[in-house]
């Protein structure tokens, strides 16, 4: 606890390194910002048995097959609009339909862009109207990543929203021109907040590696658990 009785984040789940207090807000490219910590202990926790939920079948978490054949080391479950390669429909791949997209998690994501671009929210493209619509959720086991890639099957320019759950993972932002440098490699912990719009929504990103085990015990998960929400720009049926 602080003298003035505010937790700091990292404090109650135990943070040997100290290091979380000092992490603070930093913009690594124009339109991208993370806020480290965001989500508490109690909203990490709660999001973390959500997603337990949301990982059961039908529709459930499942691995994907790349059109190369390969397979995604991460297992995903999408809400609202199921996410293949490259694509959104409403049906997942076992058949079922997609489950809704929580109201809850829209609301989070709405805050999530005012508390990250603040009055700057009037110059970054869909984020004072944002309406998201979809949620992907990725399980990172121990090894997993993601290799550089764009978001681009949604119809909209609005932003991004990711919650990182879990082990560390490294981050790579790059750039919207090609899979190769200049990037940025950012250090993404349980409870931060990344939003990637305005000139950065196309920009390359991937998860280099995660950081095994470091995810606190108290919450119970194995791995690394990201969720990005997006409006799809899709009409609604
Ligand atoms: O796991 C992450 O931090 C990024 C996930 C991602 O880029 C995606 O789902 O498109
Ligand atoms: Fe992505």
């Amino acid at each position: 606890m602080r003298e003035d009785g505010g937790v700091i984040q990292g404090e109650l789940f135990g943070d040997p390194s100290g290091a979380s207090a000092a992490r603070e807000r930093s913009e690594p490219a124009p339109g991208a910002v993370l806020l480290p910590g965001w989500l508490d202990d109690d909203a990490q926790l709660s999001l973390v048995a959500a997603c337990r939920e949301w990982a059961r079948g039908p529709a459930g978490l499942h691995s994907v097959r790349m059109p190369t054949g390969g397979m995604m080391s991460v297992r995903m479950v999408s809400l609202g609009w199921h996410w293949f390669p490259y694509g959104y429909r409403r049906v997942a791949d076992d058949g079922a339909p997609v489950k809704p997209f929580p109201s809850e998690l829209g609301l989070l994501a709405r805050r999530a862009v005012a508390d990250a671009y603040g009055p700057g929210i009037a110059d970054i493209a869909g984020a004072a109207s944002y309406e998201p619509d979809i949620a992907i959720v990725n399980h990172y086991p121990h090894g997993a990543k993601m290799g550089l890639h764009q978001d681009r099957d949604e119809r909209t320019d609005a932003p991004v929203v990711s919650l990182s759950l879990g082990d560390t993972c490294v981050f790579r932002l790059g750039n919207t021109e090609t899979r190769t440098r200049p990037w940025t490699d950012l250090e993404l912990r349980s409870g931060d907040l990344l939003v990637f719009g305005g000139p950065t929504r196309l920009a390359y990103h991937g998860v280099v590696r995660t950081l095994p085990g470091t995810a606190d015990p108290a919450l119970g998960l194995v791995g690394r658990l990201n969720i990005t929400v997006r409006q799809s720009g899709l009409a609604a049926e």
